[in-house]
């Protein structure tokens, strides 16, 4: 039966303010707003290349949550399934962002405590959510908020599966927010329910202890859970304003790692939320029409490319733009002139 949505995903959405231009926090006089969260760039990212999403999520029933539903809806994701918190110290989360400048780190400074998703329950959303979708999405993040955020995703988690969703899982790891040791316990428990498992080399080893090469550790995921993909970004960062980006899927079942060349030399704008798109272009491949792993590697390396070359967390690229990416990317004459 044709599914209402291609992807669901659980997960906060914040205000993202930063200094304007080269200033620091502690320095300037303004700050710009974005909309940050890693799930919401996942569904947005994969609605602008032309997926049918909707997002899982609280929000304060105030003009903050308002600017938030319209900034999504503009993307052509679903906003019908947001719920709203009502109470009068309703609140959506911040996080304050200041860009590196080498040998300077960049600084997030999270204000997210007690946030409106902080509250979110399943009883929030109808039941006729776990059969709507293909697929359902989530991260480690949504697992480390406080509140009942662990509770509703291992619960959501759970409903999807048994409603024969397939199960995308991030780790997302955030250090700001819980350790590696709890990080490990809590995701060890919800990979067995786990169908697309995203997680990078360096989280690999540094909170599931694991150790090999890549490829070795790839494959070890997949021999421990019944995983259908396991995919590692590789970002290599020359200098903050200068990345290249590739990865490598694992195809468990045909025992298979899938990779094509790096995106080299990408000129930064802004990193965050690339991670985010990289997954909203592998499930497209992946999950499209005559989708396959090596489509997903392809879609999940241009919309993470393209997306760090934008302000902002959230990526702004639609279909055409990034399979004209794609196009340029496999054409080794290329050369770097102006689109006409
Ligand atoms: N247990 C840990 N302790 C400290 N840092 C960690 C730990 N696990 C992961 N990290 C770091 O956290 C960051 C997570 O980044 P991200 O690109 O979102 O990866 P992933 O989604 O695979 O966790 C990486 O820079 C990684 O090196
Ligand atoms: O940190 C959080 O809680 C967020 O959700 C904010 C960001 O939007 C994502 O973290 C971006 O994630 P990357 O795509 O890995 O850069």
């Amino acid at each position: 039966m044709e599914k209402r949505y291609d992807i669901l995903a659980l997960g906060e959405v914040m205000l993202r303010l930063s200094p304007s231009g080269e200033n620091r926090l502690v320095t300037g006089k303004s700050l710009d707003v974005h909309l940050g969260g890693a799930e919401m760039n996942v569904v947005t990212g994969a609605s602008l290349l032309g997926m049918k999403t909707a997002l899982l999520s609280k929000f304060p029933g105030n003009e903050i949550g308002s600017y938030a539903k319209r900034i999504i809806a503009s993307t052509g994701t679903d906003t019908s399934q947001l719920v709203y918190d009502r109470e009068s110290d309703a609140r959506m989360g911040l996080y304050y962002f200041e860009n590196g400048a080498l040998p300077r780190k960049p600084t997030v400074v999270y204000d997210r405590k007690y946030s409106s998703f902080t509250k979110i329950q399943v009883e929030d959303f109808p039941e006729d959510i776990y059969t709507a979708t293909k697929c359902f999405h989530t991260t480690g993040i949504t697992l480390a908020l406080g509140g009942s955020c662990r509770e509703t995703a291992v619960k959501m988690i759970k409903k999807f599966k048994t409603a024969g969703a397939k199960i995308s899982f991030d780790v997302n790891f955030r250090g700001n927010l819980w350790s590696g040791k709890e990080a490990r316990e809590c995701i060890e428990e919800i990979l067995p329910m786990v169908d697309y498992f995203f997680c990078s080399e360096d989280t690999a080893r540094l909170t599931f202890l694991k150790e090999g090469s890549l490829e070795e550790i790839m494959r070890s995921f997949g021999q421990e859970y019944p995983l259908t993909m396991v995919c590692s970004t590789q970002r290599v960062v020359h200098s903050p304003k200068c990345h290249s980006f590739g990865s490598k899927i694992y195809d468990v079942k045909k025992d298979r790692f899938y990779e094509e060349l790096p995106y080299e030399k990408i000129n930064v704008v802004d990193r965050i939320g690339s991670g985010d798109c990289y997954i909203a272009g592998a499930l497209y491949g992946m999950l499209s029409e005559e989708g396959s792993i090596m489509k997903a590697v392809e879609y999940g390396n241009a919309t993470a490319a393209l997306k760090t070359t934008v302000a902002g967390d959230m990526g702004v690229s639609d279909k055409n733009e990034v399979e004209l990416i794609i196009k340029q990317h496999k054409d080794t004459k290329h050369n770097f002139e102006m689109n006409r």
